[in-house]
């Protein structure tokens, strides 16, 4: 994956309070466009949810490791779709990241009027913890 673009305005991607991380909402849109988007001949776009939906927790867990944590830490997400006709296809590509037998966040998913470019069709904010000092390495990983 390309490196991660410059935030749109002045915020912060990842900000710490006490033993939480805040994810500023995260889309598909990468240093070189957003991904998941197919312009077909006569210049339709077509949009692949479950691709854009795994850069989204690709981006979140590259922000979070630098923190020392990560998409398995994620103690809650808010997720915005365009389109609740996407639902499935996101749940699909999010289910992978989150299967049945791991401690999963919280999560609460709603469709909205828009995101910042017409090509996004997902956006993800999260709140991740971060290891307690004892913690034996890779715990939750
Ligand atoms: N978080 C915001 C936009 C994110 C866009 C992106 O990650 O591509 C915002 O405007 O608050």
């Amino acid at each position: 994956m390309t490196p991660a673009p410059a935030p749109l305005a002045n915020y912060s991607d990842v900000r710490r309070s006490g033993q939480q991380l805040y994810v500023s909402g995260t889309t598909a849109r990468l240093a070189d466009g957003v991904a998941g988007v197919t312009v077909g001949p006569a210049g339709a776009k077509t949009y692949d949810v479950g691709a854009q939906t795994d850069v989204i927790l690709q981006k979140i867990d590259t922000a979070l490791r630098p923190h020392g944590s990560s998409v398995g830490r994620c103690v809650a997400m808010t997720c915005y779709l365009v389109d609740m006709a996407d639902f499935a296809a996101f749940n699909e590509a999010y289910n992978r990241w989150f299967p049945p037998q791991v401690v999963t966040p919280t999560r609460t998913c709603v469709a909205v009027l828009a995101l910042p470019h017409p090509d996004m069709r997902v956006e993800i904010t999260a709140i991740a913890g971060l290891p307690e000092r004892d913690e034996g390495p890779g715990t939750s990983d």
